[in-house]
């Protein structure tokens, strides 16, 4: 049987991810993939319930963390692991580099934490791809500001995500072999192409 793969899109808010993953799963339904697309916080009812909790909730920097783990390993159980098994590929905006990113690199929380806690959830199993979009700090808040009302994540200050960026780069260049990095200050359009060359090549 075909053997699916596992796609991950990551960024800081507003960075763009979201706009890409509707492109990216087309591109891979004209090959006849079955595509599975998903998200986190969420993927699954409880995870959609965690998200409400930990987008919209004050909370000790480590139940944040905890949560967020909470979520993916229900979304390994029942969609993630799943899927993969029957051979579909999976796309997810977002994975466990957001909770190094934002709960390690924003918050602040000890890396080895989060490694304990990587090794538990998820021991065998990595992203085949990881797509960072990367664009200053500013470019990020002008495009979020524009257009809706932000959550708890996305009223964070300026530091919370120049730290939160620098952890995603910082993965980035410990795992070259799985990361792409994505200049999403670029238009569309010619990130578009840049993703059709990189999916053509998978
Ligand atoms: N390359 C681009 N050039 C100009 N505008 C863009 C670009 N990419 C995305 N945008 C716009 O920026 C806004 C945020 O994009 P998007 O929702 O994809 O970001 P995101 O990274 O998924 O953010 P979040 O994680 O907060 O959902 C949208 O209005 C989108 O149309
Ligand atoms: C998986 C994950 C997510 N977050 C944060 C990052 C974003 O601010 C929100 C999710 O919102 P999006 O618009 O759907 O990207 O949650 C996090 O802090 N830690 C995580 O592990």
């Amino acid at each position: 049987m075909a053997s699916g793969k596992f796609i991950t899109f990551e960024g800081i808010d507003g960075a763009g991810k979201s706009t890409h993953i509707p492109f990216v799963t087309d591109l891979l339904r004209q090959r006849g993939l079955a595509v599975v697309a998903t998200r986190e916080p969420g993927g699954t009812d409880l995870g959609e319930r965690l998200r409400e909790l930990v987008l919209h909730h004050k909370m000790h920097l480590e139940t944040e963390a905890l949560l967020m783990f909470a979520s993916r390993r229900e979304h390994l159980a029942q969609v993630i692991e799943p899927a993969l098994a029957r051979g579909d590929w999976v796309i997810s905006d977002r994975f466990t580099d957001a909770t190094f990113a934002y709960q390690g690199g924003g918050r602040k929380l000890a890396l080895d934490k989060l490694d304990s806690l990587e090794q538990w959830v998820h021991p065998h199993l990595q992203p085949d791809l990881t797509l960072l979009f990367d664009v200053p700090l500013e470019v990020a808040r002008a495009r979020l500001d524009a257009e809706r009302t932000l959550d708890k994540f996305e009223q964070e200050k300026a530091d919370f995500f120049a730290n939160t960026r620098a952890e995603y780069l910082r993965r980035a260049a410990q795992f070259p072999q799985r990361f792409r990095l994505i200049d999403s200050t670029r238009p569309i359009p010619v990130i578009q192409e840049e993703l059709r060359a990189i999916v053509a090549a998978l």
